[in-house]
């Protein structure tokens, strides 16, 4: 079983990604998962409600776990392991304690991609979820050495994300009820959009991205991501030209040492690595540092460089989640407060139509009772069926209203 130290050392050595990465996570012999805010229960088909508790230290989100259900999250974590190791998941004690539980499974070598993380409640009351822990709110990941290194085909046949298993739960939608609408709406989500974020297939690090508080960074880390590119090369193939000092340096300026001093992996960097960088940053070292460790120090800059904007896109995707997945479960969401709107207007028409209805029989009624002759068939005939038309076509009208209002509304987006 790999310690701290040693998760910290595979992903140094790029045998393991955790994006994010955040140091408050470890464990002594793991790595706290959270979960995003997307949390299906698999009794009603639908996203549980996310609530809100705003205190003095902030905002808190949770859902309240129905009682005898299971619900499947996804963990915030982007993990990737090698054919060198493998994992396991354990519940987090505090969890368990509610009265919750989270069915141990297992990480298989070479795995890319997001967990689907199932918890159940087994009990007869509903249990509250915190969403935003601030080490971890599910499980624990525990990694494994092999003993031997596996490789080749079908290592796994998972697909990234398991939106497979998602997905297995939208195939026989609830054929009545007042969940049917919202999972059917879901459905779409889903299979349209958020399943393609699971597998990873969207990318939030083109030009086009819209800016937020990481953009800064991102320009920065691509313009010296792409001047060490060109420094490797031209010191590979030996045409680089080290100027009137005689020494080469990689970052040059300190705002540039202060961008790679606040990356996750250059704090994971070990003595060696560490070593490695200070001796082509340092005036006595530059000249004397033959090419080939010039060059794998500067590559060990690039490794920094990647594994922080990876993590960016990844933080952007998870963002991206929640907030189109808030869509779909606030308590007071944008389509929830549409479709209410919706309800309204189509029982409004309803009501006046049946009301029309009432009035329009009882005066047929009242004119068949005291005018009408036997004779005179047609003048009892005309009211009674404009009496029958007027609820079929309010009642048509209203019909009409409530399907249109069950089309899912597509908002902001990638
Ligand atoms: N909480 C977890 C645990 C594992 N996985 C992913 C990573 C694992 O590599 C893969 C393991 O899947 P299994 O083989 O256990 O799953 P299946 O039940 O789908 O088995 P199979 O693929 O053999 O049908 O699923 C996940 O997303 N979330």
């Amino acid at each position: 079983m790999l310690s701290r130290e040693d998760i910290k050392r595979a992903i140094v050595d790029g045998k393991v990604k955790i994006y994010p990465f955040e140091s408050k996570n470890m464990t002594g012999i793991g790595y706290n998962l959270s979960t995003t805010n997307f949390a299906f229960s698999i009794g009603r088909g639908v996203l549980l409600p996310i609530r809100k508790d705003t205190t003095s230290s902030g905002v808190s989100h949770y859902v309240f776990i129905p009682p005898c259900d299971t619900v499947l999250f996804f963990s915030r974590e982007y993990v990737s392991v090698d054919g060198t190791l493998a994992g396991s998941f354990y519940s987090k004690v505090s969890r368990v304690c509610q009265g919750l539980g989270h069915i141990s499974t297992t990480l298989d070598p070479t795995w890319k991609g997001q967990l689907i993380l199932s918890v159940n409640n087994p009990t007869d009351r509903r249990i509250r979820f915190d969403l935003d822990k601030d080490s971890g709110n599910v499980a624990t990941m525990l990694l494994h050495d092999l003993d031997t290194p596996v490789s080749g085909p079908d290592i796994h046949d998972n697909n990234r994300g398991r939106c497979d298993l998602l997905l297995g739960h939208f195939t026989d939608p609830p054929r009545r009820g007042k969940n049917r609408r919202k999972h059917l709406e879901l459905r779409d989500f889903v299979v349209h959009e958020y399943a393609d974020s699971l597998n990873g297939y969207d990318d939030f690090l083109t030009a086009d991205a819209p800016r937020d508080r990481y953009s800064k960074k991102v320009d920065e880390l691509r313009e010296l991501r792409e001047r060490l590119n060109e420094d490797v090369r031209s010191i590979r193939e030996e045409k680089y030209s080290l100027g009137q000092g005689g020494h080469y340096f990689a970052l040059r300026s300190d705002s540039e040492r202060q961008l790679i001093n606040g990356c996750a992996l250059y704090g994971l960097y070990d003595g060696e690595r560490l070593e490695k960088l200070a001796a082509i940053e340092s005036e006595s070292g530059g000249a004397s540092v033959c090419e080939s460790q010039t060059a794998e120090a500067v590559e060990l800059y690039l490794d920094i460089i990647d594994y922080e904007l990876e993590m960016i896109n990844h933080i952007r995707r998870i963002n991206w989640q929640n907030e189109r997945v808030h869509e779909y479960a606030d308590e007071k969401s944008t389509l929830s407060k549409e479709q209410e709107r919706a309800r309204f207007w189509s029982n409004v028409g309803s009501m006046g139509g049946y009301l029309a209805a009432a009035i329009m029989l009882a005066a047929a009624l009242i004119y068949a009772i005291a005018c009408a002759q036997p004779e005179n068939l047609m003048a009892l005939l005309v009211p009674v069926l404009v009496a029958a038309f007027v609820p079929l076509t309010i009642a048509a009208i209203g019909r009409w209203g409530d399907l249109t209002s069950r089309q899912p509304t597509r908002k902001g987006g990638k």
